[in-house]
């Protein structure tokens, strides 16, 4: 396996190909500069197993790469020295129509990672609702179609998601997360799909690990997305469906295989981004892609 990749080992596609339509976005991240794992927040993360902070910021720029040969607009947050966990950005917010609600993380130490990406916003145009209830962001909230999906159980409240839907105005969709290795949501969903085509809201679609869900949430998805990806445990164990879609092109792990098969019968690119170094700190290519939507 090759860790020190700086391009993407399958070719990114522009355009549309087999009836599916890239959508340029615009996304925030945060070059790993001070990443190390110095506190266990999450089971993946083992304090006294080295990391190689180069090796992490190698491994991030190929997946900035990745997005700017696609023709996305990538924006760059200043990483801050001793949050380690700050290059995950898409815990810092959520983000519809130039607002953005901002974060309150769970645990004491990335709880100073919300001001900081609640000024970033304001510094570059956004609206920012303040938190008041604990919530990581895109960690556990997904948009699709008009719909939110929000999670809870491990990090992000029950409270979060009724104060998400004031925010926004839309309609919030409350699924629980059940085993700690995918303690947010967006390690057990893969939003596919993420803005209506022309056909509207059905057309937006989701890749879902179903175990990672209690039973009322698992009913909820099958109802819901008839015609999602259900990824193989295997895959979910190696943070396959932690990955970012523009509609044609779905970035993820090279370790996710079945997945990778999966995504290419439904007529997707799958572009695999090594981030073997991230995951020590329990994230992968979501995490580290946090989407402004302007
Ligand atoms: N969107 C994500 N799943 N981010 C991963 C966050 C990883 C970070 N170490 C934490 O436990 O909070």
């Amino acid at each position: 396996m090759s860790t020190q990749n700086t391009a993407p080992a399958t070719t990114p596609v522009t355009g549309s190909a087999s009836g599916r339509t890239q959508q340029i976005r615009r996304y925030l991240m945060c070059r790993p500069e001070h990443f190390t794992v110095s506190y266990t927040i999450n089971p993946w993360m083992e304090p006294a197993n080295p990391t190689d902070t180069a090796l992490a910021v190698r491994q991030w720029q190929a997946l900035y790469d990745t997005y700017i040969a696609l023709g996305h607009e990538v924006h760059l947050i200043d990483p801050i020295e001793g949050l380690p966990d700050m290059v995950y950005t898409a815990n810092g917010g959520f983000v519809i129509d130039n607002v953005a609600y901002g974060a309150k993380f769970r645990f004491q130490e990335r709880v100073p990672e919300g001001p900081a990406f609640m000024d970033w916003f304001r510094d570059n145009g956004f609206e920012v609702a303040e938190p008041v209830e604990v919530n990581e962001g895109e960690g556990d909230f997904l948009l699709v179609g008009d719909t939110i999906l929000a999670g809870t159980g491990f990090r992000s409240t029950g409270d979060s998601h009724r104060e998400l839907g004031d925010v926004f105005g839309k309609e919030v969709v409350s699924l629980t997360l059940v085993d700690p290795r995918f303690y947010h949501l967006d390690t057990a969903i893969s939003v596919l799909d993420p803005v209506e085509g022309p056909g509207g809201v059905e057309k937006a679609n989701i890749a879902y690990l179903e175990h990672a869900f209690d039973e009322r949430s698992q009913a909820i998805l099958a109802e819901r997305y008839p015609d999602a990806i259900r990824v193989a445990d295997a895959d979910g164990a190696v943070f396959g469906l932690n990955s970012a879609s523009d509609g044609l092109n779905v970035i993820i792990s090279p370790r996710a295989t079945g997945f990778e098969a999966q995504l290419r019968e439904r007529g997707y690119n799958p572009v695999l981004v090594d981030l073997s170094e991230l995951l020590l700190g329990g994230g992968g290519i979501k995490c580290c892609t946090l989407e402004l939507r302007r």
